[in-house]
């Protein structure tokens, strides 16, 4: 006690508090907080973790210490799969990293910059467009959680890889699918880095973890040297596309590096980089539009207030494309989003931060090497900042500064700080130019009409909705 550090509920031996946590994460410990506070220590295994759920405790860690709070914790056992800190998402803090998102920032994540990634987006929302027109032609139900992974995965696959997913020689869009999400699966925490020491390597060795780990490692890896190969052979052949893509533009980077540049890039910077953006671009940007759906099937009257906008302000285009441009004057639609990102911030606990020093956060002291996580979808629904926080209402933005860009700490669906999400521009454009689609075309309704929607949660690092979104698209002209 004379340390001052965090209140902590009950610890057992060994497992600590472990026990405690069963369920979906973000919610034990939004319970555990509503009990001990709003900073908590915890104890998992033999790993010390403080939580913050409230803005004022946010604010002291994101902004008052943010240099202290802004390395990633680094894991011995999986830390391979992170090309060992040399991408952007699970780097170290330094000089390296800094680069790295300094360079992302400048050629791939500013949409005004990147005018290349605005057309593929357009194309891939006109081609779900045309897959919907059938689906609601027949009169069928479709899986819209599907359809909005689909269309993020194509955006980003094309962004980065230059290519369709059915276009590729090397990999089907299941298989890349399927694969990033066992990166995300097994490269959170293992036994190994909870116990370690003996105890955490064998369960992980007799669980088959450590196998399944370099299985996927090889595969990940055999993929990307496949992709960059292709590329490397186009570029000897001199076939140049007018639209570079993101392995172009860094392999070209790489190329015209001189001895003397202080920062190098190297191969497996790039490898980082690309795992980076497929895996934190495609199902964050994706669950925002599945939750954005769900909300405003639930929500009929500002469903109604949102397409009145719509079709108001754009009115009856003769090609019926939607342009990036539209968005620009749709004033309802964006507080649609920030609302949505307020309830259901993608990644509720931010990515895991580890303090690099001793700091004070509200009068407690943590130790330095603690892992700090944010917990923002409690912080988004405390009743201190928000008025009837559990109410899907966009209109609480109307006159209201506060914003999703890492600055105002009563929601933060993009972090804040030097960690602060590299792609918040373009998950922006990608997310409003999707709903706006879905919403300016169709009426949507539920496949059995007297059935309410299921709301539930699934998942841990980033949180989707459980039961996936199936509506029944109604042509709208
Ligand atoms: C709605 C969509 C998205 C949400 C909600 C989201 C959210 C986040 C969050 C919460 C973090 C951790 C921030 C922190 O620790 O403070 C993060 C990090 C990151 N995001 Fe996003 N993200 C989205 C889309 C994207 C997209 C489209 C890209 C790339 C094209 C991207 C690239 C990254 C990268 C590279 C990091 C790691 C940054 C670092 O550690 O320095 N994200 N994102």
């Amino acid at each position: 006690s004379n340390r001052n550090l965090p209140p902590s509920p009950l610890k057992l031996p060994v497992i600590g508090n472990l026990y405690q946590l069963r369920g979906l994460f973000h919610k034990c410990l939004h319970d555990l907080s509503k009990k001990h506070g709003p900073v908590l220590l915890l104890r998992l295994g033999f790993l010390d973790m403080v939580v913050i759920s409230s803005t004022e405790a946010a604010e002291e860690a994101l902004k008052v210490h943010d240099l202290e709070c802004c390395t990633r914790p680094i894991t011995n056992v999986t830390s391979k799969l992170w090309r060992d800190g040399q991408d952007i998402g699970l780097a170290p803090y330094g000089e390296s990293l800094r680069e790295l998102r300094k360079l992302s920032f400048l050629k791939f994540f500013s949409t005004t910059k990147v005018r290349s990634f605005r057309y593929i987006r357009e194309e891939e929302n006109d081609l779900m467009v045309k897959k919907l027109k059938e689906a609601a032609l027949k009169k069928s139900s479709v899986d819209l959680s599907q359809t909005l992974f689909g269309l993020v995965g194509s955006i980003i696959f094309r962004s980065a890889f230059g290519q369709r997913f059915d276009e590729g020689n090397h990999v089907n869009a299941e298989k890349i699918e399927d694969l990033m999400f066992e990166v995300q699966k097994l490269g959170a925490l293992s036994n190994s880095d909870l116990f370690p020491g003996g105890l955490g390597w064998f369960v992980d060795f007799v669980s088959g973890h450590n196998k399944k780990l370099h299985k996927v490692f090889v595969e990940v890896d055999t993929l990307l040297n496949h992709i960059i190969d292709d590329h490397l052979k186009n570029s000897i052949e001199e076939i140049t596309h007018d639209r570079p893509d993101i392995i172009d533009s860094l392999l070209d980077m790489i190329r015209k590096q001189e001895q003397g540049d202080s920062f190098k890039l190297t191969i497996d910077n790039l490898k980082g980089i690309i795992q980076d953006i497929y895996l934190a671009g495609v199902d964050t940007s994706a669950i925002t539009m599945i939750w954005a759906m769900a909300e405003l099937v639930k929500n009929p009257r500002v469903m109604k207030k949102v397409q009145d906008e719509i079709r108001t302000c754009i009115g009856i285009k003769q090609n019926e494309k939607i342009e990036e441009d539209d968005v620009d004057k749709l004033q309802y639609l964006k507080l649609v989003v920030k609302e949505t990102l307020r309830l259901h911030p993608a990644a509720p606990l931010l990515l895991p931060r580890e303090t690099m020093s001793q700091i004070k956060i509200q009068g407690y002291n943590i130790p330095s090497k603690t892992i700090l996580l944010v917990n923002v979808w409690s912080i988004g629904r405390d009743p201190k900042h928000w008025k009837n926080p559990e109410e899907f209402n966009p209109e609480r933005f109307i006159d209201c500064p506060i914003d999703y860009k890492g600055n105002s700490f009563e929601m933060l669906p993009f972090g804040s700080g030097r960690r602060i999400c590299p792609g918040i521009a373009f998950a922006i454009a990608t997310v409003e130019l999707g709903l706006l689609n879905l919403l300016y075309h169709f009426d949507w309704r539920l496949p059995e009409e007297d059935k309410d929607l299921d709301m539930e949660e699934a998942g841990d690092v980033t949180i989707i909705k459980k039961v996936p979104l199936k509506l029944v698209p109604v042509l709208h002209h």
